[in-house]
């Protein structure tokens, strides 16, 4: 594990947020491959009890609890003979498919010890994107919960293919906590928390307390260990998705967990927006696929981002993708840059018609904006 030197601040005085991630009644745990898995020994069943028991503590302590867990092709690899984590799609979900099996056999004998129940849930980012997925999987969760069970969350790997994927479980966990309508989020890894840059140089500083975005200027974010996917960045982005949903993260070690899920003493907590996205927000800038792109001049950029009007087909320039009205799309500037996403009026081909002519060149009919204020958030 990569800990905090001796001379790094220790966290003292309990912040607001800390306080709101021990009292809260609804979490979700994240655990990376990281901290599950070893290249050497594959599945790590004795920090999956503990893990297990600092759970079932929690849970007993009246908290609600959702596991999401990682570590599938980590566990697969040594069974199928495999010394690295493959590179191809087709090795990893083969691998996914053999460890899933034994990740969640370890879990489902781990809580056993305590006559607790466990269910698998396997997602992929299609089950979060679509409305009527969403409720189902809202549903099921929500009715494991209700019969004492835990639910194990992992992506359904073996069908995910590159464009369906969440691409990392930090974000699946973020989303996750968005849909359980969870009061705080943990993210459980090899490392302590986060650091001003990479934590194996001794100069790199722990960062206890994160509350907002100037809080990670001249941070650097690095890739992760060699079972990881995505590293620091991408659990920086699942932080700021959780704040969008009002959620506070907690990032600790692993095998700090029984402190994490009782004082929240330990690691980097990142605390929530003051107002959280509307539910329709939130969709539509993480969770919904985008089906195509709206290219706009550097005069609509400035209206839509600075001054947060809608998006006339005037400041539109060019269209890419097949869309219908009511789909999501992302909002890009002349040079190509994400600035923002929105729930577009009209279809792609309706739209093509339309590019650069003012709303009084229109037909009654399409003087609608091409993207509402209301429908739109700024990347
Ligand atoms: N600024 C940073 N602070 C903390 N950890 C960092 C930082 N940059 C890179 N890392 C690396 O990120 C790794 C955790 O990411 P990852 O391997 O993806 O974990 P997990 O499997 O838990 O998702 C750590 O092992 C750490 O070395
Ligand atoms: N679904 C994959 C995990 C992918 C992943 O995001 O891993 P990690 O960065 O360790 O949380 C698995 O179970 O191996």
């Amino acid at each position: 594990m990569v800990s905090a030197r001796e001379f790094d601040s220790p966290v003292t005085a309990l912040t607001d947020t800390r306080r709101t991630i021990a009292d809260a009644k609804r979490i979700v745990v994240k655990i990376g491959s990281s901290a599950l898995t070893s290249l050497d020994t594959g599945l790590d069943l004795g920090r999956l009890d503990l893990l297990a028991d600092a759970i079932e503590s929690r849970m007993r302590s009246g908290t609600d609890v959702v596991v999401v867990s990682s570590g599938a092709i980590g566990a697969g690899m040594a069974p199928l003979g495999l010394s690295r984590r493959p590179r191809d799609l087709a090795t990893k979900q083969a691998a996914a498919s053999v460890g899933q099996l034994a990740l969640v056999n370890a879990w489902s004998s781990s809580f056993h010890r305590y006559g607790r129940t466990v269910g698998q849930v396997l997602l992929t980012a299609e089950d979060i994107a679509r409305r009527t997925n969403h409720r189902n999987a809202q549903r099921t969760l929500d009715r494991l919960r209700s019969l004492g069970a835990v639910a194990i969350v992992n992506e359904n790997d073996t069908v995910a293919t590159a464009e369906i994927r969440f691409g990392d479980n930090d974000r699946l966990a973020a989303l996750v906590a968005h849909l359980v309508g969870a009061d705080a989020l943990f993210l459980l890894s090899d490392v302590d928390g986060l650091y001003d840059g990479d934590p194996r140089k001794v100069s790199a500083t722990l960062i206890p307390d994160v509350s907002s975005p100037e809080d990670l200027d001249g941070v650097v974010a690095g890739s992760g260990g060699a079972l990881g996917t995505g590293g620091m960045a991408s659990k920086l982005s699942a932080a700021r998705l959780a704040a969008d949903a009002g959620v506070p993260v907690l990032l600790a070690a692993a095998s700090d967990a029984a402190q994490a899920l009782t004082t929240s003493e330990v690691g980097t907590a990142f605390a929530a927006r003051p107002t959280r996205l509307s539910a329709r927000k939130f969709w539509v800038r993480h969770a919904a696929d985008a089906a195509g792109e709206l290219h706009l001049d550097a005069g609509a950029v400035r209206a839509v981002v600075e001054r947060r009007r809608s998006l006339l087909s005037a400041g539109v320039t060019s269209v890419t993708g097949a869309f219908h009205g009511g789909d999501v799309v992302s909002l890009v500037d002349p040079d190509g840059t994400l600035v923002a996403r929105g729930v577009v009026a009209y279809d792609s081909g309706e739209l093509a018609g339309m590019l650069g002519r003012s709303t009084g060149e229109l037909a009654a009919e399409l003087q609608r904006p091409v993207v509402h204020a209301d429908d739109l958030v700024p990347a």
